[in-house]
């Protein structure tokens, strides 16, 4: 037996990662740097640190001074190990791992603006659920075309992730996927904790089609809130909601135990579910009348589904997938359909057998 004293690993003697970034300091961002921070904690790391990059300076302040962020996370008290600056060079410098929470329409120009900061091994994590309009990219595919990231070096995390519910250390589940088995265990121990499961996955595909598309589904199911309709056509939303996103996923090659699991089904249930979705929110607004051009007026946040929902359709027809949900979502949402015609639209296929879809 040899006496010499082990070798680090190649990543450093350290086993996780010790600089976290998050870009984006809205809900989900900003409640994401406290699930590393607090997961850090309990394994007894002290040393990790969190930085958050803000847009606006006075968010960045409040995260620094007075260690909450009441634009977007009121009432919550954050740990002080996590940092916010609004430079975003200085934000990414050095960061082992980036995390993306900004909408899905700005991922692009944030990453070609942290392009040139970016270590040769950072590892990119998506919490992102919207699809680029123009492209009809996903994250994964944003992040091969601008930084022409390594596969192995991406991970998505998506789930029932309300973040207000996380926030609360209220406990829940979710998925890490990365075309790497490593990269998924690695984002998945920096990120459990006490409230917060991470499963692993190797499915990218598929757990981002799940996200992008329950956004689309919730914006009926509000759209029926909105319209006084009841849990009967709710639930057929939902399910064959969850029908339309499963011929998606494969047609794209994802694997279709994917969408029965927490970035499918278990992401759709909550989001359609909850009165805290800014998704469903957003359709029941649409449902008592208001434009889709008038909901900032009412919603200070990101309803990824309302700007992905035409991406989500031009996607479906260049694969050739009947998404007639998402088709009717998207005729109400550029204003194409009125509100009124939409419950016939909804559901309305010919007639078929439910087991040939
Ligand atoms: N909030 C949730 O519960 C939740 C949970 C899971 C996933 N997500 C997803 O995470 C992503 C971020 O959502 P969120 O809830 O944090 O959104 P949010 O609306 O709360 O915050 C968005 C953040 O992006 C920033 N931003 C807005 N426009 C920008 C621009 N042009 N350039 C750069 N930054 C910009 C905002 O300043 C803010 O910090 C979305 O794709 C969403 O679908 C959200
Ligand atoms: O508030 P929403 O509608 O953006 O949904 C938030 C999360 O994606 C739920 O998992």
């Amino acid at each position: 037996m040899s006496s010499q004293p082990a070798q680090p690993s190649a990543v450093g003697a350290r086993e996780l990662p010790a600089n976290i970034t998050v870009l984006g300091s809205g809900s989900w961002g900003t409640t994401f740097a406290k699930v590393i921070a607090d997961a850090a904690v309990e394994r007894g790391d002290h040393d990790l640190a969190v930085m958050l990059w803000a847009r606006r300076d006075d968010v960045a302040a409040a995260i620094n001074e007075r260690h909450v962020n009441p634009e977007y996370l009121d009432e919550i008290d954050l740990p002080e190990s996590i940092r916010a600056t609004t430079d975003l060079k200085a934000a990414v410098e050095g960061a082992e791992v980036i995390v993306l929470a900004v909408p899905a329409q700005h991922v692009r120009e944030q990453l070609h603006a942290l392009k040139d900061a970016l270590g040769e091994d950072t590892v990119i994590v998506s919490l992102v659920k919207g699809l680029e309009r123009g492209t009809d990219e996903r994250i994964s595919e944003i992040c091969a075309s601008e930084l022409d990231l390594d596969p192995e070096n991406f991970a998505v995390v998506s789930g029932p992730n309300l973040a207000m519910e996380i926030a609360r250390r209220e406990p829940t589940a979710t998925v890490v996927a990365s075309a790497s088995e490593q990269t998924a265990a690695k984002i998945a121990k920096l990120t459990n904790c006490s409230y917060f499961r991470p499963y692993r996955n190797t499915d990218v595909t598929g757990v981002e089609i799940g996200g992008v598309v329950k956004n689309v589904i919730a914006l009926a199911v509000g759209l029926c809130d909105g319209r006084g309709f009841g849990d009967n056509s709710k639930a057929s939303i939902i399910t064959r909601g969850l029908a339309e996103t499963t011929r998606l996923a494969a047609a794209l090659g994802a694997r279709q135990e994917t969408m029965a699991g927490l970035a499918g089904l278990g992401d759709l249930v909550a989001t359609c579910a909850s009165p805290l979705s800014r998704n469903r929110t957003a359709g029941r607004f649409m449902g008592e009348g208001y434009r889709a051009d008038e909901l900032s007026s009412v919603m200070r946040q990101t309803a990824e589904g309302v700007k992905s929902v035409s991406a989500v359709v031009e996607l479906a027809h260049r694969m050739r997938v009947e998404m007639p949900i998402s088709e009717a979502m998207n005729a109400v949402v550029s204003g194409a359909l009125d509100v009124e015609s939409l419950a016939t639209l909804l559901l309305a296929r010919d007639l078929k057998s439910e087991a040939s879809s």
